[in-house]
């Protein structure tokens, strides 16, 4: 993997640059549509290409695992091959769906016990473990396994779960050194930042993720509920530290607002389940503010869904359609708000790019701040 700034100027945290795989070329800032279980869910692939042009999609590891199960993604190829997608793809590693998905999980030094949230049986991940499973599923970007330190937590079990993840850090490149790819393409690996919202913390993990001389780096353990500021102040301790040569992917981050302000402060890289979630329940983002779109006020709407949008959906169909759609839970209409939301976080971050290179970035930022920050 190589990563290639573009834009240098020590005055700007803000950073354009481009990441480059076996799989082609990511610019970045960029957005990573979140495909579960191998597909983003409700957008044909061809829609996705179309459409929404992501350079790269998310997995999730823990997902994969249960359903399809990794033997049927060996006998496939990997995952490129069986999902038919030929850019590229990052996987979690299952920490973060462990926490918040399996009611029933121990963690313990050697790794994670966990009952499966569909039919309860009983399954380990361990660092060891996480790796070989990344290995098969194949993903470009693969990441390590972490304990993402709920929040809120004292701060000596934010701390106890600084160091465990830190040692299954060591754990998981230890492992890889003596795991060998299985597709004959590289993948990129990279470590976690953790530390919750603890100053001291933080500054720690970030040294310690710093000093681990992976390709990129991820901050983990934010967007899981604390305030923004709170998020905000965090990411800014670490991109502090982390090294500024290499790409830094905040994890799960975030409504459109979250993302303009962690670019700001030197972010490269998100992911998160808001655009497709929000697309399928009817609320979508806009320039100018997010809709609700099942309101009743949009019944006789004939308007484009969005005059200002860039995917195909926004000026072929009206807010009165698509409200009838949600209206008569027709499956159209979770498609139609899916590829919406997504084709506007791709252009939200492709134009904080543009201005990114032009030099106007923070200008823009605060203008689109204020204008998205209503409801339609
Ligand atoms: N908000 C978050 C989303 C995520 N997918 C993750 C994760 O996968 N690992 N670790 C994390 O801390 C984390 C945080």
């Amino acid at each position: 993997m190589q990563f290639n700034l573009l834009n240098t100027d020590a005055g700007s945290q803000a950073r354009a640059g481009t990441i480059t795989t076996n799989h082609g070329t990511i610019e970045t800032p960029i957005f990573m549509p979140v495909g579960t279980v191998g597909t983003v869910k409700g957008v044909h692939q061809r829609e996705l290409k179309e459409d929404i042009n992501p350079d790269i999609i998310l997995g999730n590891t823990y997902h994969l695992y249960l359903r399809p199960q990794i033997d049927i993604l060996e006998k496939a190829g990997g995952l490129h091959k069986f999902m038919n997608w030929d850019r590229n793809i990052l996987t979690d590693s299952g920490g973060y769906q462990v926490y918040s998905l399996s009611a029933n999980r121990k963690i313990k030094e050697e790794g994670v016990k966990f009952k499966s949230h569909i039919d309860g049986s009983v399954h380990l991940f361990t660092p060891e473990r996480v790796m070989e499973i990344q290995r098969s599923i194949g993903a470009d970007i693969i990441m390590a396994f972490d304990e993402c330190t709920p929040y809120p937590c004292d701060y000596n079990y934010a701390k106890r779960s600084m160091h465990m993840t830190h040692r299954w850090l060591d754990r998981c490149i230890n492992h890889l050194d003596k795991t060998p790819v299985k597709y004959g393409y590289d993948q990129a690996f990279f470590p976690i930042v953790q530390g919750s919202t603890y100053k001291d913390l933080r500054q720690q993990s970030a040294e310690y993720i710093a000093n681990s001389g992976a390709v990129g780096n991820a901050i983990g353990g934010l967007s899981v509920g604390e305030p923004a500021e709170e998020m905000y102040a965090m990411t800014e301790i670490v991109t502090a530290i982390l090294p500024k040569e290499k790409p830094r992917y905040l994890m799960g981050v975030g409504t459109p607002i979250n993302i303009l302000e962690n670019i700001a402060l030197g972010i490269d890289m998100f992911d998160c389940v808001m655009p497709t979630r929000n697309g399928r329940n009817g609320t979508l983002f806009t320039q100018h503010g997010s809709i609700n779109i099942k309101n009743k006020k949009w019944e006789a709407d004939f308007s484009p869904l969005d005059p200002d949008g860039t995917t195909w959906v926004d000026n072929a169909y009206s807010k009165a359609y698509v409200r009838h759609l949600f209206s008569v839970n027709e499956i159209l209409g979770r498609q139609i708000g899916t590829i919406h939301n997504l084709g506007f976080y791709m252009w939200l971050v492709r134009e904080a790019r543009k201005h990114i290179i032009a030099g106007d970035f923070y200008s823009w930022k605060e203008k689109m701040v204020k204008q998205m920050d209503k409801r339609l």
